[in-house]
């Protein structure tokens, strides 16, 4: 059997919508992403270099379906390429044997913020003090903890109390938020997306970095959009989209969504809040900033915290006691 290698090289901001791309046509869903790295002098430490391009690889079987899977990467790509720079896309034969470990050759272990460290499942990494060890694997879900606007969350989330806390983390993604503050000592998280994928790979990453128990992953939504309904936490179903409205529940909001759905749902996570209770928003533009702090104030959330990155910024606020 013969592979093609598909890859191409793109800024950090298209890593995940080229790396979505790719795992709808890639084998098995597999996406290898290779950032460019500052090596530490004196350890085997490193850093990611946000500023130099990155390499997004994938794998299709060299039979007939190759042609039409390259064909809907072009086409991807090329929309993609409208809105940020995309390389070429470039093709590769491998054989059998170089195919089962290529493309996890490219997948490292990262660092971001303080704490946390993100770990492919097949790679060993030896927890420092304090460290916070995230297994995640590429998927199809956003959030490998690449996208400035998670790494923003995450630094946020360090400088707050998890200890025995209720967390929402609404538009969860992969669950990489979810899971990271199970393991920051949170008692129980609700991670709701809109996206069934979503909520699978949230389930599987929390089973994976043993929070299953924690977590309650589930297909829905905050608020009265998209649909209206009361329910509980104990007894949300599984399978429809649902919109969930909470009071006074939650001692932590994550919320990496764009700004547009912040600036709605100003009231729904003021009222799901405890007093005193915190909000971490993130997946802000820059251009809509304003909307997004005018919509918080206007409802009386306190901001705490402002943090950017690149053309990203993250706030956090808190309800007033
Ligand atoms: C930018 S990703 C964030 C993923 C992950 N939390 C992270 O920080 O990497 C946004 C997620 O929000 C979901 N989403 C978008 N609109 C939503 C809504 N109104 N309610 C719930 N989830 C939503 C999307 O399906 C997507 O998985």
């Amino acid at each position: 059997m013969q592979w093609l290698e598909l890859s191409v090289t793109v800024d950090t901001e298209a890593v995940e919508s080229v790396a979505e791309l790719f795992a709808q046509y890639g084998y098995n869903g597999g996406v290898a992403v290779e950032e460019a790295i500052i090596p530490s002098l004196d350890s085997p430490e490193y850093q990611i270099d946000t500023n130099k391009p990155v390499i997004v690889r994938t794998y299709v079987q060299a039979n007939e379906q190759a042609a039409d899977a390259q064909t809907h990467i072009e086409r991807g790509l090329w929309v993609l390429g409208m809105m940020r720079p995309v390389g070429e896309l470039q093709i590769k034969a491998i054989a059998e044997e170089d195919w089962a470990n290529a493309w996890k050759e490219h997948y490292r272990t990262h660092r971001i913020g303080k704490r946390f460290v993100i770990v492919p499942s097949w790679l060993e990494h030896e927890p420092v003090a304090n460290d916070v060890v995230l297994n995640l694997d590429p998927g199809m879900a956003f959030g490998t903890g690449l996208h400035p606007t998670t790494q923003l969350c995450l630094e946020l989330m360090e400088l707050i109390e998890f200890n025995n806390t209720t967390v929402l983390d609404l538009g969860c993604g992969s669950g990489i938020l979810a899971v990271g503050a199970a393991k920051l000592g949170s008692q129980r998280v609700l991670a709701l997306d809109t996206d069934p994928i979503a909520v699978e790979a949230t389930a599987e990453n929390a089973r994976i970095n043993h929070s299953a128990e924690l977590v309650t992953a589930l297909e829905g939504s905050l608020g009265d959009a998209p649909l209206e309904h009361w329910l509980g936490w104990e007894g949300a179903q599984l399978g429809t989209p649902q919109s969930y409205r909470h009071h006074n529940e939650f001692d932590v909001i994550l919320a990496n969504i764009l700004a547009k759905v912040h600036v709605v749902l100003g009231n729904d996570y003021l009222a799901a809040l405890k007093p005193g209770g915190v909000l971490i928003t993130s997946g802000i533009i820059n251009e809509r900033e304003a909307d997004v702090v005018a919509a918080f104030e206007a409802v009386g959330l306190e901001q705490v915290e402002r943090r950017t990155q690149g053309d990203w910024v993250a706030f956090t606020h808190r309800k007033p006691v």
